[in-house]
């Protein structure tokens, strides 16, 4: 039995942006506790005041551990301003936000969202800016043991995104060589994209700060779909990945009931 599964529960924490999500966003908190959860993440908390999450959170026992930086204008299409030229200012804004909640939550994680290129010619210009956003911003994060989060998303949910392979985010790291910001393994995205997860588990370890599970291709429970979960817990545990594990997944039906899977893979490692 792999350390991964042994204390899988203790290193779970539960997306709320997809899990609950038959709750108003407050409500999912105390949800998540009841289902056992001890730790949630989420993508952009900013429509509730920070102290009144807090005071949800404290309420419910649990710890927030990962947000976004907010995506900018959805109806623009825009899904994130680090790399975006010209939206310098407002992407220090949205971080600075973004840093705010995480020292007042506790949370020691900030997803940065790159951002949709329309126009592929300009796709050398955005990388530069990507760099030079997250190397203007790595220290101040550091400095609240803040470990910054760059995640490539496939291109069949996010067409135009910046970074779409976590090979791709391995070169960026190297250029970008500050030590809090780290790899967010999805391994969704990466199994759609990349594949051979085995491998790409092991070259990439040293650059995994977050890992995230949902099923491939329907994005339900970790255990449906495409993916041994088993096989993918233990690599990660092989390669030395002792963090936490995000559970962004879309549940197939009642959030709560579908939680079943982890006595499953439980009872099966
Ligand atoms: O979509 C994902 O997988 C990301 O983790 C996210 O936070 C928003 O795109
Ligand atoms: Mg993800």
């Amino acid at each position: 039995m792999s350390r991964s599964t042994t204390d899988f529960r203790s290193r779970m924490t539960a997306n709320i942006a997809f899990m609950f999500a038959d709750l108003p966003f407050i409500d999912r908190i105390p949800a998540a506790a009841a289902a056992g959860f001890k730790f949630v993440e989420c993508h952009f908390p900013y429509d509730i005041p920070v102290d009144r999450l807090l005071a949800a959170l404290n309420a419910a026992g649990v710890q927030m551990t990962g947000i976004n930086t907010a995506p900018g204008n959805l109806e623009r299409g825009e899904w994130g301003l680090a790399a975006i030229a010209g939206q310098e200012a407002q992407f220090k804004a949205d971080f600075n936000q973004a840093l705010n909640y995480a020292v007042a939550l506790g949370a020691k994680a900030i997803h940065v969202m790159a951002g949709v290129i329309q126009d592929p010619s300009d796709r050398r210009q955005a990388l530069r800016v990507y760099v030079d956003n997250l190397r203007s911003v790595a220290k101040s994060a550091a400095a609240h043991g803040i470990t910054l989060l760059l995640e490539p998303l496939n291109t069949r949910d996010k067409p135009g995104y910046l970074v779409s392979r976590s090979d791709e985010i391995a070169e960026i790291l190297a250029e970008i060589a500050e030590p809090n910001v780290k790899l967010l393994f999805d391994i969704y995205h990466v199994q759609i994209m990349e594949g051979d997860l085995t491998r790409r588990i092991e070259r990439h370890a040293p650059l995994i700060g977050h890992v995230q599970l949902a099923s491939v291709p329907d994005r339900w429970e970790p255990d449906l779909g495409e993916v041994q979960l088993g096989h993918v817990l233990a690599a990660l545990d092989r390669a030395g990945y002792a963090g936490l594990i995000g559970l962004e997944y879309r549940p197939r039906g009642d959030t709560a009931a579908g939680l079943s899977w982890i006595d499953r893979l439980e009872a099966a490692n």
